[in-house]
């Protein structure tokens, strides 16, 4: 239960909320309470009026005596409404003040998982599947708002109306107190039970559930690969079987519910049988007014809500304690990569890898190995190697997405670790290898980094990356929404896409991670061309597989096994028999 704690620095900042919660709650019982007093009064003087009424038939007075009778029951009867009314009216404060509390602060907790998932490296993206960051914001939070609103209403409500309604039965008979609220415990026992079983049951549902929806998200996204393979057939068995399986499980749930109500009934049935029978007897022994077993009757109807919500906030509360357990494992998870610094930092763009080796958290792998160049501000750097040889980590580092394991990388002297992190990312523009488009418009999309970009700087960025003929012939042109990952585009427009994102705002350092793959090798050059100029003074790195993206770079490295096995300019490397040049010959050969 202490995880709960947690959320008790919300509570403090919505305390005045909950205290206006709770005096309308003593309110709004006191109004539920004093009818049944009423009642009483107003069942004997029915009880009275019947046993004078035969002595005063004769009687001169009686057609007085008689409208008096209905006018003090009409009295009466106006009391009980009007009571209902206000009981009513505060009930809804009631719930304008807890429920909202705790509707704010499902809100601030939201927020807060949020800013703290973003701020988490990448590796815990790893080791984490999206499903379940999903759950723990969603669900999870659901849950604990459970606690946090009708848990802590009820409980509240319950603690209330017990002092009240028992203080004041027990100050009528003693003995009729006893008899009439010995099953309630019962009831709410009872209802603790099927509840555990209720929610058991909704969790199998809901996990068949997150698998259908898994299943369905996947077949429509892999929708080409279904067609073009023609398993439609197939796909429609799979997801047969799994909502024949969700509906199993929802028809064994309702099996439980449909028994929950019938017990709730007999408890409070019994609870008004021995109220009548223990009530009666006393009445025959003259301690009670027959009165008061309808009072006693009342009361009972009013207590069986909060103890039915005894037995059902106990289950909520283990449930938001469980949730909130597995939030917090989360929230306790400290960022790796934090920025040491405020200081602002304006790069000129020297960077230089001084023995760096990096062994990935998640997967142990040492995609680096001592590795060490240095590019100077201006200059244009080229990365070829293998497949897996450590390309793209080199960039991974460059924006301090992973820490080295050893060594240091500098920035114009400085070693990265040190410098204000934000400054930093915000001069280094990536397109990385895994392009990324949002659902959104091409112009949206371009302009994700650079609120202000305007019009025209988001043309130009089009224009260099070479995709601005593509997009004119598009009928929304820039408006164009791209669709889910950038569906409706090709992968070279995707890829361009990325490239005019990164270069928007001209960037410091700019590095383009395969970039230029799914690229022929005209519009490539051409892409090459216009950044020697977009891109003067400032530091490119442009990783690759073909020696054609290379070959203007002031400088090469080529990649293998995390190390550096050739480095020079084309020209110096070219007279090398190595790698560098058997791959010039080959792609020069295959594109002849
Ligand atoms: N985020 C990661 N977590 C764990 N291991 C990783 C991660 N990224 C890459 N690796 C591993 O590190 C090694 C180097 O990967 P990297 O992506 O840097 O290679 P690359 O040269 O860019 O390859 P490619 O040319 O195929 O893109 C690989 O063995 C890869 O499996």
């Amino acid at each position: 239960m202490k995880e709960l704690a947690y959320l008790n620095k919300y509570i403090l900042k919505y305390g005045f909320r909950l205290s206006l919660g709770v005096i309308f709650m003593i309110i709004s019982n006191i109004f539920a309470i004093a009818p049944a007093q009423v009642v009483r009064y107003a069942f004997d003087l029915v009880v009275d009026t019947l046993k004078t009424q035969t002595i005063l038939q004769e009687s001169a007075f009686y057609d007085q005596y008689i409208n008096d009778f209905f006018q003090v029951v009409l009295l009466y009867g106006g009391l009980i409404v009007l009571m209902a009314f206000l009981r009513g009216i505060f009930l809804f404060f009631v719930r304008q003040t807890i429920i909202v509390m705790s509707r704010l602060i499902e809100f601030d907790l939201k927020n807060d998982i949020f800013e703290h998932y973003q701020k988490l490296s990448l590796s815990f993206y790893r080791k984490n599947n999206t499903g379940d960051l999903m759950a723990r914001i969603s669900e999870d939070v659901s849950k604990v708002r459970m606690y946090l609103g009708p848990a802590i209403m009820y409980s509240i409500n319950m603690v209330i109306s017990f002092v009240l309604t028992i203080s004041l039965m027990l100050s009528i008979n003693v003995k009729l107190t006893f008899w009439a609220l010995l099953p309630l415990p019962l009831l709410s026992i009872s209802i603790y039970f099927v509840n555990n079983i209720i929610n058991k049951k909704s969790e199998l549902i809901q996990q068949q559930l997150s698998t259908m929806s898994t299943f369905v998200q996947e077949a429509f996204s892999g929708i080409r690969v279904i067609k073009a393979f023609v398993r439609e057939k197939e796909s429609l068995s799979q997801f047969t079987d799994t909502a024949n399986e969700y509906q199993d499980r929802q028809l064994e749930l309702a099996k439980v519910n449909s028994l929950f109500y019938p017990l709730m009934l007999f408890l409070i049935g019994l609870s008004t049988i021995l109220t009548v029978y223990v009530g009666g007897i006393e009445v025959g022994e003259g301690a009670i007014t027959p009165g008061v077993i309808a009072e006693f009757i009342m009361y009972v109807t009013l207590l069986t809500w909060p103890v039915t919500s005894l037995g059902w906030v106990t289950s909520i509360v283990q449930r938001a304690a469980a949730s909130q357990k597995r939030i917090n494992e989360f929230l306790n998870i400290e960022p790796e990569i934090i920025s040491p610094t405020e200081e602002p930092f304006e790069i000129k763009g020297d960077v230089k890898f001084e023995n760096v080796t990096l062994v990935y958290p998640d997967s142990g792998i040492k995609a680096l190995d001592h590795l060490s160049f240095e590019i100077n501000a201006g200059k244009t750097l080229a990365i070829l190697g293998t497949t897996g040889s450590g390309k793209s980590t080199i960039a991974n580092l460059i924006a301090r997405l992973y820490d080295p394991t050893e060594g240091r990388i500098l920035i114009d002297g400085h070693d990265l670790k040190k410098l204000n992190l934000h400054d930093v990312r915000s001069q280094i523009n990536m397109a990385p290898q895994d392009v990324f488009l949002f659902s959104n418009t091409l112009k949206n999309n371009i302009a994700f980094a650079k609120d202000d970009a305007t019009d025209e700087e988001i043309i130009t960025a089009t224009k260099n990356a070479g995709l601005w003929e593509n997009i004119q012939q598009m009928e929304y042109g820039l408006d164009t929404i791209v669709g889910e990952r950038g569906i409706t585009l090709s992968g070279g427009q995707k890829q361009r896409t990325t490239i005019a994102r990164a270069i928007l705002g001209t960037p410091k350092i700019l590095v383009l991670d395969d970039s230029l793959s799914a690229i022929d090798t005209k519009t490539e050059n051409a892409i090459l061309n216009n950044l020697q100029t977009v891109m003067k003074g400032r530091t490119s790195i442009i990783i690759s597989h073909r020696v054609s993206s290379a070959k203007l770079a002031d400088k090469i490295i080529v990649m293998h096994e995390g190390k550096i096995i050739e480095q020079g300019s084309h020209n110096e490397l070219l007279t090398i028999e190595g790698h560098y040049k058997s791959l010039f010959d080959q792609q020069s050969k295959s594109s002849n």
